[in-house]
Formats: C-alpha cells, structure tokens, sequence
C-alpha cells in the first residue's frame, strides 16, 4: 500500500507548531515551530489585569508559517499524499464574528481592540461573571455546572463573552456570534466559517460552554438572559450539535490547498483542544491520568462511560463523553501555572538586570537561570522545615476553581537564598497537581499510571523527580516531544479513514516512553508532612483573600 500522511497542528500559548507524520509508521518526516509575533512583544495583553488577549494573525501566519515549513524538505510525493489534517489549540479562547465568522479584529475596524481578539484561556478578566454564572446556575432548576465539576471558571466561554458584551459596545453590536480558536481554524481550512454551519467540537462545547445532550445543547435561552439580557438571541447563533475528533471538518479549501501545496481532497478533522490531542498523542487508556505539563498544567483522564458517568465528579474541570476518544468519558482538570510560576521567578531575578545591566546580559542570565536553579535546588536535602509556597499564582483552576486566589511564601529567614525559593515552588506545583491527584480518587475515579507530557516533562528530570515524589506514584514520560501535535496526527489520520479508531491509530503511529520517574521513599515520606502543610497554608490564605463577592465589588 502507498504511504499516507497527515499533518498535526498544536497551537499552544506561544507557539504553533506542525508535524508531519507517516498515518502507517507515525515516522515523523518534518516538523516547524512558529512564536507568535504579536503575543511575544507582549501586544494587547495586561499581566497585571490578567488580561491576555492574540490577535488571530498571529494564528494565521502561524499556521501557514508550520504547515509550509514542516513540508519544506518533503518530496512532492508526500504533499500527494498528504490525506488529512487536524488542530488543537488552547481553550476556551474564544473569539467573537461576524455573521461570516470572521473575527471582529481581522476587520479594520477592529484590528486593534483587544475585546475583538481570541481571548486567551489564562484571560482572568471575567472573575465576576464567573461568579455570577454559578449564582445563578445553583439556584436554577437545572444545575448546568454538574458536569463541569460544580463551578464554572472565568476561563471560560460564556464569562468571557459576558464580560466583553458588557465592556464594549463597539463589540456587542458587531459581534454576530463566538466562536472557539480550534473551530475556527479548522473551519477556515475548510473555507467553510458560517458559524451557523461550521462543525463545532465536542470537547470545546462540553468543557467550556456548558453544552450537554442532557441540556438539549447550550444552556436555555431563559438562564442565559437571566444572566445577561445582553446574551439574547445568542444561543441560537451558537450550535446546537457537536462533533467528536474523529470526525471531518470538511476537505481543504481551493485556497489553501493553493497556499500550502496540497490537494482539496485533503480531510481537515473536527478541532480539539491541546491537552485532550496531548493524551491521544500520549496513548492514553482507560484510567491513565496524562499531565501536559508546560506553561499550564492540563490533566486528562479517560474511562469507560457505563463505569463512571453515572459519577459527577466535584471541582474539576468537567466530564464529556467522547472530548478525547468517541464512546469514552474525556475528565479534565489541571493548574493555570505550572511552568509560569518558574517563569515569574526567572523575570523577578532578570528584571533588575535588564534595567541596570542591558538586555544583553539579561539574555543570557534568563537562558541559564531556570537550570541553573534546577541543578542547585537538586542538591539541597527535604526536611520537614523547608519554605513552603502556593502554586496559585494565576489562580486556582482545580480542584474546586478560584481564580481570585493568590499564591504565597512562608517560612523565610535570613539564610533564604534563590534556589531554597526555587525549591519550594518547584514542590508547590507538585502539590497542587497532588490535590488534584487526590480528587479524582476521592471522588472515586482510580487512576492506573501517571504519564506526562509537555515541555517541563521534557525538559525538567528535577521538576519530574519531585513531582514523582511528592504524587508518591510512577511518571513516564512519552517520548514524541510533540505529543499534542502527534495526537492531533492521529485524529487526522482517523479523521481521514486511514484507522478505524483513536486505538488503532495510537498503535500504528505511537511512539512510546523513554523516561520513567520513580518515587524515593525517604523522600516521599517528608513530602507527605510538607504537603500537609501546603494544604493547611491554602487554607488560610483562602480563608483570608478576598471573598469572590469583594473581589466582585472593588473590581
Ligand atoms: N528547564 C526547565 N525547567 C523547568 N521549567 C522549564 C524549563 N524550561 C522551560 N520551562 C518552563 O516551560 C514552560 C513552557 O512549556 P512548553 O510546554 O514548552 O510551552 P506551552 O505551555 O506554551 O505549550 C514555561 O513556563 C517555562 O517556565
Ligand atoms: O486549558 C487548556 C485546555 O483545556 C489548555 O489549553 C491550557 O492549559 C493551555 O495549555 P499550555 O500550558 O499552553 O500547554
């Protein structure tokens, strides 16, 4: 039989990266990575508002820029045979257009307002919408969070377009519909953006927007203008069926088979997001819990639908049939910083450099200072007495989501010094991954083995070493370095009929583990007293922040 390709799409928070890949071996012939220009000089964005908004040219050139590039050096044979293509993205990064689906900021009009970009998934904007939406969903009749773990986040769809529809005019008139990023690129593959029309996916609807066949869809009209008279009419402009990854988008449009070089029978699959493609490309199985862990830890856990969807499973972030593989329950939780918190404490050492001794220097310290830091911390002992820190920097996205919360340190003295710091937020972001761990089996969902993917995964054997510990459980790490790109892969190639199932695509194109944490007892056992402590402080600090209400208030 000739060989088939596929190409995989990641769109991560500062990059997109494509790979393409054999649908028969998984031999990946080309990849490219592409930073988005605008997000990286820090454009519409407020770190201090949390405001994080992309421009969806970034998207675009993004998207040509990997697709060309990981192409570059294949034969014209492959580009023939070149059979499907799928993306993942962040999320919820949704984005509010016209009747024509275009978002409002490729319009002139818009082209700098950043209420008419993608709405970054880490945009904390919206934290009194949030609150507002679970006020009123837990005084509804019909709880609409029970399968988004019981509250609903300001990560999401419905408080960001709350929110937006609220704060600006220019958007609420023009603003026909919303649509998520990893629709909207697909759909553009297509050439088919009708937001009436485009093939809306599973796991953005039922993760984020609150969609579920026991709701007939969206929440109803009544509940959504209750929360917003604003919100009128809108969800007959939104979708009412969803699709799953392993189903076709549409086939690539004349244009961009033009653009990239290849066919319009090409398949373009249904969209997803980046950790749900991560664990397809991280051979996920029943009861595997898969970390994607870089900027953000996301979690994912598959199982068998008839074993637990019977369960509603409290403070994550929900429960969807078939957000990951068709006929099975996706479950996802995760920290809205993992990687970020090493990254705020690298930009609190550089920052002062950068003003007093130049970028040059700045430069070169910020590359070295994160392994750096890693190599000191590993040296140093786990006692009992070690600094303790919150993970909670961007908030608290599980168990039981708060983004109001704010990260603390305790337990400094004199002889505190940088990797001590280190340390401590290091074991921080295990703990907080720990209470999600803990969870899931409280809420009585089992989980078999711990795999982990992402950046950090890759790139950290400290970080993994110490999560290993601090979770008391086996990590293995997967070996592809771009899993959520090879899973996306895989659901083009059973998007395009070239496997029958995830499973079977998995098998054909998998490329296995080549790391294996293990736990070290001693370790282990001071981890659990520190642990108790992480708790005990999160406790207090969230017993004494802010209530959502005041927060809602002074904002
Ligand atoms: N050596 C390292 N040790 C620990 N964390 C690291 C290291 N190098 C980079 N990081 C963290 O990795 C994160 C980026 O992860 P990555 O998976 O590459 O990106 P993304 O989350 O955008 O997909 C950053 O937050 C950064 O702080
Ligand atoms: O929340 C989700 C998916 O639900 C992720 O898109 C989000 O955590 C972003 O992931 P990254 O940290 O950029 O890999």
């Amino acid at each position: 039989m000739n060989n088939q390709y596929v190409i995989g799409i990641d769109f991560g928070t500062d990059s997109v990266r494509a790979l393409v890949v054999n649908a028969q071996t998984g031999e990946t012939l080309g990849t490219h990575v592409h930073e988005y220009a605008r997000w990286k000089k820090g454009l519409y964005c407020n770190p201090a508002t949390s405001q994080f908004r992309q421009h969806p040219l970034d998207y675009l050139e993004g998207l040509e820029a990997t697709i060309t590039g990981a192409l570059a050096n294949a034969p014209d044979e492959v580009r023939q045979q070149v059979v499907g293509i799928s993306i993942d993205t962040t999320g919820s990064t949704p984005c509010a257009v016209d009747e024509t689906g275009l978002p409002l900021a490729l319009r002139p009009d818009f082209a700098e307002n950043p209420n008419g970009m993608f709405i970054l998934w880490k945009d904390h904007t919206a934290n009194a919408e949030a609150e507002e939406i679970n006020e009123l969903a837990h005084h509804w009749d019909t709880d609409y969070t029970k399968y988004v773990g019981g509250i609903y986040s300001s990560e999401w769809f419905w408080s960001k377009i709350v929110r937006t529809l609220r704060v600006d005019e220019a958007v609420r008139n023009q603003a026909f519909s919303w649509i998520e990023h990893c629709d909207w690129v697909s759909a553009m593959l297509t050439g088919n953006t009708n937001p009436l029309a485009l093939r809306r996916s599973r796991c953005a609807a039922g993760h984020k927007a609150l969609w579920h066949r026991e709701f007939e869809g969206l929440p109803s009209e009544e509940f959504l203008t209750k929360l917003d008279p604003l919100l009128g009419g809108l969800r007959d402009r939104l979708f009412t069926d969803t699709y799953t990854s392993d189903q076709s988008m549409g086939h690539l449009s004349a244009e961009w088979a033009e653009k990239l070089g290849l066919s319009t029978d090409v398949v373009v699959g249904v969209g997803a997001f980046d950790a749900h493609m991560g664990a397809i490309g991280a051979e996920i199985e029943p009861y595997a819990f898969v970390r994607i862990i870089g900027t953000s830890t996301c979690d994912i856990l598959m199982a068998p639908n008839d074993e637990i969807g019977h369960r509603l499973i409290r403070g994550i972030c929900g429960q969807v049939d078939g957000s990951v593989a068709p006929g099975m329950l996706g479950l996802e939780a995760g920290q809205s910083a993992f990687g970020d918190v090493y990254a705020w404490f690298a930009r609190l050492i550089t920052g002062p450099v950068r003003d007093l001794l130049g970028d040059e220097a700045a430069d070169t310290l910020s590359r070295q200072l994160i392994p750096h830091l890693s190599t000191q911390a590993a040296t140093l002992p786990v006692t009992e007495n070690d600094v303790i820190a919150l993970d909670w920097i961007n908030g608290r996205r599980t168990p039981d989501a708060n983004h109001t919360l704010k990260a603390a340190i305790s337990g400094l003295n004199l002889g505190t010094d940088s990797p001590k710091i280190f340390k401590a937020l290091v074991e921080a972001t295990a703990f907080g991954s720990r209470s999600i761990v803990d969870r899931f089996i409280q809420e009585g969902v089992p989980i078999k083995k711990v795999i982990a993917i992402g950046g950090v995964a890759k790139k950290s054997p400290f970080v993994m070493q110490t999560l290993a510990d601090v979770l008391n459980k086996p990590i293995q790490v997967a070996s592809a370095d771009q899993a959520c790109a090879l899973g996306a892969a895989m659901c083009a190639a059973v998007a395009a009929g070239v496997h029958p199932t995830m499973e079977a695509a998995q098998q054909a194109m998998g490329s296995g583990f080549d790391a294996e944490y293990t736990p070290r007892p001693e370790q282990s056992a001071i981890y659990e007293i520190l642990y108790q402590k992480y708790l005990n402080m999160g406790q207090f600090v969230e017993n004494n922040s802010f209530s959502r209400l005041n927060v809602m208030s002074v904002s």
